[in-house]
C-alpha cells in the first residue's frame, strides 16, 4: 500500500524519539507509578536481562485497561522479574486472580519479596512451565472456556499466534488479550537486511502475527506505539 497526501496525519508520527519517550515518562508515568512498582523496576535495573521488562508507560495503559473492564480472572505469559505481574496484581480487586506462567522461577523470585510486601501475592498462581502445555491443560476443562477477562502475552514471539488461538478460547467475549513487543524495536517497518541477525526470527514471527490479527474477524484491535508496541485485542465473537 502506498501512502499519499490523503494521509495528512502521517507527519504527526513522533515514534522513535527518545526525548519524547523521556518526556512522557517524566511528566505522566513516573509521578503516578505505585511505589512497589518503582522498587521492582529499580531492583530489575541491576539484572542483566533488565531490557526485557514491560515498560512503565505500557504498564500504565494496562493498569487502566484492567480497571476499565473490572478484570477478575487474568492470565500472564512471560513473567521475568514481575513488573507486569505486580502491575496487574495491584490493578485488580482483592479477590481477583492471575495465572502467571514462566519456565524461569529464578527471575520471578527476584521480584517476589516486593510482591509479598505489597500484599498481593495471594492473587497470584505462578506456574513454572512453558506456556503452551498449561494453556492446553486449561482448555481440557470446558469450564475454563470464555472464563478469563484479560490475558497479557510477553514471552517467546515465535508462539504469539499459538497463544492467540488458545487465549481466544479462554477469554470471554468482551475480554482483552494484550500482546507486548508488536513493533519489535521498529524492525517490523525495516527491510530484513537492515535488521541484526539475532532479531530476525522474532521479527518474522511478529510480522506474521501482526498480519494475522489485522484480518482476524473474531477480534477488534488497536496497535499502540506504547513501549515496544502493545497490541490490544478485544474478543467480539
Ligand atoms: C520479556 S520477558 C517478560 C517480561 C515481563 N512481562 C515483565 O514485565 O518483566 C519474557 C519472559 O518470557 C519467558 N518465556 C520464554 N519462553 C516462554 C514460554 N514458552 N512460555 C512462558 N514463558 C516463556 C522468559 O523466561 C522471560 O521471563
Ligand atoms: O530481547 C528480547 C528478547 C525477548 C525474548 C526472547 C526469547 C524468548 O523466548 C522470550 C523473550 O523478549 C524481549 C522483550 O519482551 C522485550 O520487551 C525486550 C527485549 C526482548
Amino acid at each position: 500500500m502506498e501512502f499519499t497526501t490523503a494521509e495528512p496525519f502521517l507527519h504527526k508520527g513522533l515514534l522513535q524519539s527518545f526525548e519524547l519517550t523521556k518526556y512522557i515518562l517524566k511528566t505522566n508515568v513516573y509521578p503516578r507509578e505505585p511505589s512497589p512498582l518503582k522498587e521492582l523496576r529499580e531492583v530489575t535495573a541491576k539484572h542483566p536481562g533488565n531490557f526485557m521488562s514491560t515498560t512503565p508507560d505500557s504498564g500504565q495503559l494496562m493498569g487502566m485497561l484492567l480497571k476499565l473492564i473490572n478484570a477478575k480472572k487474568t492470565i500472564e505469559i512471560g513473567v521475568y522479574t514481575g513488573y507486569s505481574l505486580l502491575l496487574t496484581a495491584l490493578s485488580i480487586p482483592h479477590d481477583a486472580m492471575i495465572i502467571a506462567i514462566d519456565p524461569n522461577k529464578e527471575t520471578y523470585e527476584i521480584g517476589l519479596p516486593i510482591i509479598q510486601k505489597a500484599g498481593v501475592e495471594h492473587k497470584i498462581n505462578f506456574i513454572e512451565s512453558q506456556a503452551l502445555p498449561v494453556l492446553d491443560k486449561l482448555l481440557q476443562n470446558k469450564d475454563n472456556e470464555g472464563s478469563f477477562d484479560f490475558a497479557f502475552v510477553d514471552a517467546d514471539k515465535e508462539n504469539y499466534l499459538n497463544y492467540h488461538e488458545r487465549l481466544l478460547k479462554l477469554v470471554k467475549v468482551g475480554g482483552l488479550i494484550v500482546f507486548d513487543n508488536t513493533l519489535w524495536g521498529g524492525t517490523v517497518a525495516q527491510p530484513e537486511e537492515a535488521v541484526s541477525e539475532d532479531r530476525k526470527e522474532s521479527r518474522r514471527s511478529i510480522i506474521e502475527f501482526n498480519n494475522s490479527v489485522s484480518i482476524d474477524q473474531r477480534i477488534e484491535i488497536a496497535l499502540t506505539p506504547s513501549g515496544d508496541g502493545l497490541t490490544i485485542c478485544r474478543r467480539i465473537r
